[in-house]
């Protein structure tokens, strides 16, 4: 598993550490962590050319620290301070001390011209720990600097500029930088979290620095994980600085092993029955294929048996002759131990009621979001999945859809919690929160192809296929995720793929997981 803490939590798991280790000694694990990235990074550090873009705090510190191991090494690295007079002064001595240059960044914004700094090795004028803000010029004199084009044309860029200190998108003076580190030939590193980007949420407001590896300490952070900034982290490395951290993260994101636990495998005694049956009513004579590739998914997802409820049932046995059909309604269609609702129902309201008062495990998604009654679903006693994606999410809570894209953990937790259920939202990265709190869990094993009409169709059947297997409702939806999204990698394998393509890869993505 891997999980993300909120940055109150770090930062009291990191304050609770230092009080124990000697001054600096955090600082200098999270530096040499990234230094070791920066030099695989580079391959050969010697003679490379090293960028630190440096912002005011300890992020900058980072930066400087490891600019300063590497310049030992034999690069030629080149610090640019976003703000002279509060850079971290110990990491800015030993940096000079290990030879590095220190440049301003421009004063105007965008002008993109700095004052170069004293050619290092003046060690000393920012002496003592902490951040006394007595660097003055950090660029002592002499001559223009073109900051941005030694930002283009390094082999590392280190992004230092804010990490867990961050909120409300970069400022004004740091945006030519970031947007030079998004030219430049060489790879782009961020310290702990990409520059720009809300640390706790995933929210990106404007300009945020892209980078091809971030290098992020102790932990995960939340923003790491979530879209949109989780795409402008690239991969992501952590480094163990030793922190000590509570049981229960903010957010979890399943990896192969743990869903390999939770998949269901039958066994000798196991029969269609016992294995679980899923009903699936969807489709609409409008919509028959959102039936169809409902019980494509559902066939895959581990239930022995899937019974078909609706006006489809033609479409449905034609191309899945395997499914038992009915054409009664979900009441009166035969025992099944979860129902899926919703798919292509067009404007069935009577059929969403009716499987909402079956006490059973229920998953509603598509038009039957629409159709749900809100008290019928809270009231329920047995588990209810939601699967919206944002623009039904957006409606669900009366926000704009861009709300929910922009805040997509607020979203899901609010959901949850005023439906009293459990809650999964699609989209590149998904999210699953349960009623009660907890961490969520976050998938990203998806593939943006996976944006293809009917996709979602096939993902509710096959968690639905996993909650009639037995798997509770938090289970059913993240596994069901990170299968399906699986399959539309396997699927798709960098081409467009339909929707009955991913559930055709689905068994592929489950022996993939158990291999
Ligand atoms: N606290 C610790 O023990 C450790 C902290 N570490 C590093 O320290 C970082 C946190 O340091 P800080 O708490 O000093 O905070 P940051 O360095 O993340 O940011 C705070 C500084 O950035 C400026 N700032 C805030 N928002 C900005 C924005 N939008 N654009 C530009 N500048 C902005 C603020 O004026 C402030 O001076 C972590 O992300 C990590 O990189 C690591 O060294 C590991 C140990
Ligand atoms: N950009 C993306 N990257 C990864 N997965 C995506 C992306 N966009 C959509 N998906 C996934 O594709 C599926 C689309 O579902 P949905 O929006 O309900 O489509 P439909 O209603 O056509 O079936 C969801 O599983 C969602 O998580
Ligand atoms: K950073």
């Amino acid at each position: 598993m891997r999980s993300a803490y909120s940055v109150d939590t770090v930062r009291n798991a990191e304050r609770e550490l230092m009080a124990r280790l000697p001054e600096g000694a955090l600082m200098q694990r999270a530096a040499a962590g990234l230094a070791a990235a920066c030099a695989d990074v580079l391959g050969r550090v010697y003679g490379s050319r090293v960028v630190l873009l440096v912002g005011s705090g300890d992020n900058g510190g980072d930066a400087l620290y490891a600019g300063a191991r590497l310049a030992r090494r034999g690069a030629g690295v080149t610090a640019v301070l976003l703000a002279p007079e509060r850079t971290h002064a110990a990491g800015l001595a030993a940096l000079r001390r290990a030879g590095g240059r220190v440049v301003r960044a421009g004063r105007g914004a965008g002008d993109g011209r700095a004052a170069a700094g004293d050619q290092g090795g003046v060690a000393g004028r920012a002496s003592g720990g902490g951040r006394p803000g007595g660097e003055g010029r950090a660029g002592g004199g002499g001559g223009d600097v073109d900051v941005e084009g030694l930002v283009e044309r390094a082999d590392l860029v280190v992004d230092g500029i804010v990490g867990i200190g961050g909120k409300d998108g970069l400022r004004p003076e740091a945006v030519p930088l970031a947007a030079a580190a998004g030219r430049s030939r060489g790879a782009v590193v961020a310290v702990d979290l990409p520059s720009g980007v809300d640390p706790g949420t995933g929210e990106v407001r404007g300009v945020a620095v892209r980078a091809d590896l971030t290098v992020t300490f102790g932990t995960h952070k939340p923003g790491l994980l979530i879209d949109p900034a989780r795409e402008y982290a690239g991969s992501v490395r952590l480094v163990d600085i030793g922190l000590e951290l509570p049981a229960e993260p903010e957010l979890e994101a399943l990896q192969h092993a743990d869903v390999a636990r939770l998949l269901p495998v039958p066994r000798a005694e196991s029969d269609k029955y016992r294995r679980g049956v899923v009903g699936i009513a969807a489709g609409s004579a409008r919509y028959p294929g959102a039936a169809v590739l409902a019980v494509s998914g559902a066939l895959r997802g581990g239930a022995g048996a899937v019974r078909y409820v609706g006006p489809a049932g033609d479409a449905v046995i034609a191309r899945f002759p395997e499914t038992l059909v009915s054409d009664r309604g979900p009441k009166h269609a035969g025992r099944v131990q979860a129902w899926v609702v919703g798919p292509g129902a067009g404007d069935d309201a009577a059929t969403v009621g009716e499987v909402l008062a079956a006490d059973v495990p229920v998953l509603v998604d598509a038009d039957g979001l629409r159709l749900a009654d809100a008290e019928a679903v809270r009231s329920r006693r047995a588990p209810t999945l939601l699967t919206p994606h944002a623009g039904e999410a957006a409606a669900l809570l009366g926000v704009e859809r861009r709300e929910v894209e922009e805040g997509r953990l607020a979203a899901v937790r609010e959901l949850a919690a005023r439906y009293g259920a459990t809650v999964l939202l699609k989209g590149s990265t998904t999210l699953v929160a349960d009623s009660g709190g907890g961490a969520v869990r976050v998938n990203a094993t998806g593939t943006s192809w996976l944006a293809t009409a009917g996709s979602g169709d096939v993902l509710s059947g096959l968690a639905g296929s996993l909650l009639a297997a037995g798997l509770s409702a938090v289970d059913a939806g993240s596994v069901g995720a990170y299968v399906h999204g699986l399959a539309g990698r396997l699927a798709a394998d960098g081409a467009p793929v339909g929707a009955h393509d991913v559930a055709a890869a689905i068994p592929e993505a489950w022996r993939n997981v158990l291999a």
